[in-house]
């Protein structure tokens, strides 16, 4: 195949570029993906090692996706390149080199649940209110800390985090933060952040392993370069020193993750670092149709901060663009299950040419069960992950402590699992023996008698020994062996086939089915190496957007549009387009945070090829309570040309370049001919302009039903109007908010 015949003349540019720093800044579906892959295979072509070159991606679904590609073009040495995550590209780094920074390279990673499991223990130990010091804010304050390289240390040397803490009232949390840093390095264990912050100070260092990596990487790739942070950027950037072979693709009116500290500003600093940088520009569109295109155009063009661009395509017009108004949640989910029946029937599509995206996680409930009323396959991506199950997070904290003894999270899920007669006090006893005479809690428990006494200790010794006789086992036989050994061994097993209900089932299978995942890694010619340590890794670095074994089978995509990054589908649908929910009334504290929503939205907008719809309810369970809402700013946002709404069955196209929902609620009633007495309320409900209500008025409520204005107030600004309802009496509603329909 000649990869260069399917290219454009800047992408070629780019992808025949000879030696030195390269950036592309460009819009979405412009190529920028299929550049960077079929950069590297231009490379190899002309001889260049895969060793010798690095890819950073931004899930591992996405770093599989470029080998298969790349090895459609170059055969079966892209094996050899180091492609993935951030995560796990360093910390295979870290692996070969952690004993220089103070770990064994059989270092635990502790993922969220983990993190937050440890939080608590010292916010207990120090007598803090977790009221006040919430889990999940004090995990983010450390976070951002260490995604901005500030050490513990500094931080609490730090008059301006000291400042901030006493503000907001964990005053103590420097000190939260020095003590998790110290339990981590106790355990041999790191959290995700640390796998970035460690790789910069083992560069930082130790010169001669800077070294090493400089030498060995010829040319380093990165994917989404808008959402990398500092930390990730410093690193990059020190192994491309010396080469200098950079190239980095990103769009800034993608940036969707300066919550967790992504800087937009990598992309000024990259020149700045690289002064010899070539720039292309890509602004032909390939993937999606022009209705989409230029929708996507219309929304971004609100955001000030940007880099001008100007994405087109030669696609054709295409769709407009549908939105879908449900009267509830509940609603929403069979609409959109309908209009995906419908779409599979009348144009022989298939399932996983459709996704449903969503601002947040808790919103996939309504369409899963749609889905399944339909009898439509789809799969979750996010949510509770196959890997946060609890019977899977046994098994491989089994797992995980057979390698890594220092492990305390996996020691406290596995110490009385299943039960051996180890208690909660017994297991105090043991975290406070460990601390009174400084061993770590494996030294105490390998050795329990001269702390805890005969009768303690018995119960204790056999699971020490269990463990030994598992570490043993993991010493020569591979990862697949091991665990098998460990599920029966262990009495993991046992428990849950004994257990008959549907439930104690589906958790069997589930560990069976983490079994074969193990096989399965140990058969395949790409994994690493085929031993327990190296499965565990892999399986620690899975992002939200990687889970999902069942990948092969034709299902719907649900997922939130994080995840989405990159990704492109036949049909998409954005639901939930509501105020509070997108915007998200969380993120919404500033102008920029604004504008990062509005990105949120532009990419998932931008992942459609040939239909987007967009969809809200209007009444939606949230927080526990039914609560009315109001359709989204950003469908207003949208130029009306490129739309159509469709409502129950009726479908209705608005005139050119008229905002769309304003004229949506400007539409005048048709008129009544009947006079409004009791019925029920209208089934082709049009919201009037209420500028010219006057008390007297008749007007129509969609849920409380016809009424007459009996007064207005002009004395704040969004005017309000006393409606006395022929059914529910007489209610305050606020014009701007409440859609009546004026019947006189
Ligand atoms: N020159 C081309 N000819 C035909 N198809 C192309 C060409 N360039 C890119 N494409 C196709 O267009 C689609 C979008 O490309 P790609 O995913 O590389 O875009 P991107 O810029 O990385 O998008 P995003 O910003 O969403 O990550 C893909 O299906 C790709 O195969
Ligand atoms: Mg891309």
């Amino acid at each position: 195949m000649n990869y260069l015949e399917g290219l454009n003349e800047p992408q070629r540019e780019a992808v025949t570029h000879g030696e030195g720093p390269l950036m592309i800044i460009a819009g979405a579906g412009s190529g920028k993906t299929r550049v960077l892959t079929y950069r590297i295979a231009h490379l190899m072509n002309r001889g260049v090692d895969p060793f010798r070159i690095m890819a950073l991606t931004f899930t591992n679904k996405a770093a599989d996706e470029m080998r298969s590609r790349l090895e459609k073009v170059v055969g079966t040495d892209a094996r050899n390149i180091w492609a993935g995550t951030f995560h796990s590209v360093f910390s295979r780094i870290l692996r070969i080199e952690a004993q220089k920074i103070g770990f064994t390279s059989q270092f635990s990673i502790y993922d969220t649940d983990d993190a937050k499991s440890l939080i608590r223990t010292i916010l207990k130990e120090m007598s803090l209110d977790d009221k006040v010091y919430r889990v999940n804010n004090v995990l983010y304050r450390i976070s951002s800390a260490k995604n901005n390289l500030i050490s513990a240390e500094a931080y609490m040397n730090s008059a301006e985090y000291r400042a901030d803490d006493e503000a907001s009232r964990v005053p103590e949390l420097g000190k939260v933060y020095k003590t998790y840093q110290e339990r981590l390095r106790r355990a041999n264990a790191m959290d995700f952040d640390d796998l970035l912050f460690n790789t910069n100070v083992l560069f930082r260092d130790h010169v001669d392993v800077l070294n090493k990596y400089q030498q060995k990487f010829h040319y380093m790739f990165v994917d989404e370069f808008q959402d990398t942070n500092i930390s990730q950027y410093l690193i990059t950037k020190k192994i491309a020193a010396v080469h200098q072979n950079i190239c980095v693709v990103g769009d800034d009116a993608q940036s969707i993750y300066a919550f967790r500290g992504a800087n937009i500003q990598n992309i000024l600093n990259f020149q700045r670092d690289f002064p010899d940088t070539r720039i292309v520009k890509l602004e032909q569109n390939y993937r999606s149709t022009q209705n989409i295109v230029n929708a996507a155009n219309s929304v971004i063009a609100k955001n000030k901060s940007q880099l001008q661009k100007n994405v087109w395509t030669a696609n054709e017009e295409g769709n407009k663009i549908e939105l879908i108004k449900a009267s509830s949640d509940n609603e929403e989910g069979s609409l959109i299950a309908n209009s995906i029946f419908e779409e599979k029937m009348l144009y022989q599509r298939h399932n996983d040419e459709f996704a449903i995206l969503y601002r947040t996680n808790a919103q996939s409930r309504a369409f899963e069960e749609a889905l399944r009323k339909k009898n439509i396959k789809y799969r979750l991506i996010g949510g509770v992950s196959f890997y946060q199950r609890k019977e899977i997070k046994d098994l491989i904290s089994y797992l995980r402590f057979t390698i890594n003894q220092s492990d305390e999270e996996a020691f406290k899920r596995i110490i009385n699992l299943p039960k051996r007669g180890i208690g909660d006090t017994t297991v105090a006893k043991i975290v406070v023996a460990a601390m009174e005479n400084n061993l770590t809690l494996w030294e105490v428990v390998a050795n329990p008698k001269p702390y805890l006494g005969d009768r303690l200790s018995a119960p204790i010794e056999n699971f020490s020994a269990l463990i030994k006789s598992f570490h043993a086992t993991s010493v020569i036989k591979d990862a697949y062996e091991t665990a098998a050994h460990v599920a029966k061994a262990s009495g993991l097993l046992k428990e849950l086939h004994e257990d008959k209900t549907v439930e104690g089932l589906a958790r069997y299978e589930n560990v069976q089915e983490l079994l074969n995942a193990i096989k399965e890694y140990v058969d395949n010619p790409e994994s690493p190496d085929k031993s327990l340590s190296s499965f565990l890794q892999s399986v620690s670095l899975l992002t939200s957007a990687d889970d999902e074994k069942d990948d092969k089978a034709d299902r719907v995509t649900l997922m939130t549009i994080h995840s989405a990054k990159g990704l492109e589908f036949k049909h998409v649908f954005i639901v939930g387009m509501e105020e509070d929910l997108f915007p998200s009334q969380m993120m919404l504290s500033s102008m920029a945070d604004l504008e990062e929503e509005r990105r949120l939205f532009y990419v998932a907008i931008t992942r459609a090829e040939h239909k987007l719809t967009l969809s809200y309810a209007e009444t939606r369970y949230r927080f526990g309570r039914l609560q009315t809402c109001e359709p989204s700013r950003f469908l207003k946002e949208i130029d009306a040309s490129y739309m159509r709404m469709t409502q129950n069955t009726r479908t209705f196209e608005t005139e050119r370049n008229t905002s769309f929902v304003k004229n949506l609620t400007t539409r005048k009633a048709p008129p009544v001919t009947t006079p409004a007495t009791t019925h029920a309320p209208s089934t082709n409900f049009i919201a009037s302009d209420t500028s010219t209500l006057t008390v007297g008025m008749k007007v129509e409520h969609p849920k409380f039903g016809f009424g007459v204005v009996t007064s207005i107030d002009f004395s704040t600004p969004d005017k309000k109007a006393k409606i006395k309802f022929e059914k529910d009496g007489e209610k305050t509603l606020l014009l701007s908010f409440a859609k009546l329909m004026i019947h006189e």
